[in-house]
């Protein structure tokens, strides 16, 4: 068992830094998922670690063993560092069966040919292909020839796996089963995995730890999943990890005030006071975290457009002169006789508020 360490690591290509001075530590048996927008970086940094890319400085340590650092001429070569690596294209060998793929690593790295069929069986059972392994890729569905490329990689006993966006080319559903065997197999193995994606459900379901990453390549936030989506420490990471309502506001004598027709909102918090100073600030919050009622507190809002869809009900909403997104459980509305129609006036409950500072450039490359 590992640990991957990265540290201080730069890369750029043809002149255009992509990573700089980057550090973080992948503990062992953990899944830490890389999560950030198309061109940030994720793939680089899987790359930089399976050894197909150089870093210009720093060092990547894998255990007790470094195997890159450029100031010293060090740098190993994949087949030296024993990951297993999955790609999103799963690139399993057309013209072979499933066991002769996932047997190919094997001859590759001339394994003793009396342990290669245990190797092998053992390998397709864990990712629940016993019984297909006679098949031609053809002859699977998408998500079982990414089980193969599973497979493939963790054949050779492999303690990490680095995958990226494997599950890119599979349908919803497929996604969403693969999702729990990866986790199972991770659970199974005790094997260490770096997952890099840009689906945030992806992310949020699978990981131990997810970093993520800013479009200029920097790291965002580094914790558990309910931390990045409970407490996001960016307007950037709110807005990257769901639905995001963002207004922005103004203080003036001390009370807060959306931007747009100074009409008041929810008042700041005490731990986010400091943010009056600034000429505006954004109020983030999620559509789930709006309670609608027909009277009693809250702010008066204006429904203009109401959508079922199944169990959930998504409202648009003015407030004075904005408008955020609201969206309700269907059955809890119907019962507690709370379904909206465009044009009705009504209360709205702001139950959980984030604050931000405005942060005009990660504003910027959201857009
Ligand atoms: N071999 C290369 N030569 C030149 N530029 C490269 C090379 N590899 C990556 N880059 C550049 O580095 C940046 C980061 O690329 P990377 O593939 O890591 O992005 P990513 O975050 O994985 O994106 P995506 O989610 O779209 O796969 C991009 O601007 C890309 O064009």
């Amino acid at each position: 068992m590992a640990d991957i360490i990265f540290k201080n690591v730069s890369k750029a290509f043809e002149g255009k830094q992509v990573l700089s001075n980057l550090s973080f530590t992948i503990k062992s048996g953990e899944c830490f998922t890389i999560l950030g927008p198309s061109g940030c970086g994720k793939t680089v940094i899987l790359r930089l670690i399976a050894g197909f890319e150089i870093p210009d400085s720093g060092q990547i340590i894998i255990g007790d063993e470094i195997v890159a650092n450029p100031a010293k001429g060090l740098c190993k070569a994949p087949e030296e560092r024993h990951l297993g690596v999955v790609f999103q294209d799963y690139a399993v060998w057309p013209h072979k069966t499933v066991k002769q793929n996932v047997l190919y690593p094997l001859e590759m790295h001339n394994v003793d040919k009396e342990k290669r069929n245990a190797m092998v069986k053992n390998a397709i059972d864990m990712v629940n292909l016993t019984g297909y392994e006679d098949r031609l890729p053809y002859q699977l569905s998408g998500g079982q020839q990414q089980r193969v490329a599973l497979a493939r990689a963790l054949v050779d006993n492999t303690d990490i796996l680095l995958l990226d966006e494997p599950l890119t080319n599979l349908d919803a559903n497929l996604r969403e089963e693969m999702r729990f065997e990866i986790k199972e197999i991770q659970r199974k193995t005790g094997s260490t995995v770096l997952y890099v994606t840009h689906d945030q459900e992806v992310a949020l379901a699978i990981s131990d730890q997810i970093a993520l990453m800013t479009p200029d390549g920097d790291f965002a936030q580094i914790a558990g999943p309910e931390t990045v989506y409970e407490k996001p420490n960016t307007l950037f990471g709110f807005k990257f990890l769901g639905i995001a309502n963002c207004l922005q506001c103004i203080q003036k004598e001390g009370i807060t005030l959306l931007k747009k027709g100074e009409k008041p909102f929810v008042p700041l918090d005490d731990e986010h006071k400091d943010l009056a100073k600034e000429s505006s600030f954004i109020a983030g919050f999620r559509p789930m975290d709006v309670r609608l009622a027909r009277e009693g507190e809250g702010f008066d809002v204006k429904i203009t457009r109401c959508t079922l869809l199944g169990n959930i009900v998504d409202y648009h909403i003015d407030i004075g002169q904005v408008s955020f997104r609201v969206e309700a459980q269907t059955e809890e509305a119907i019962r507690n006789n709370l379904i909206f129609n465009p044009g009705d006036d009504c209360k709205a409950v702001f139950e959980e508020i984030h604050w931000f500072k405005e942060d005009s450039s990660i504003l910027e490359a959201q857009k």
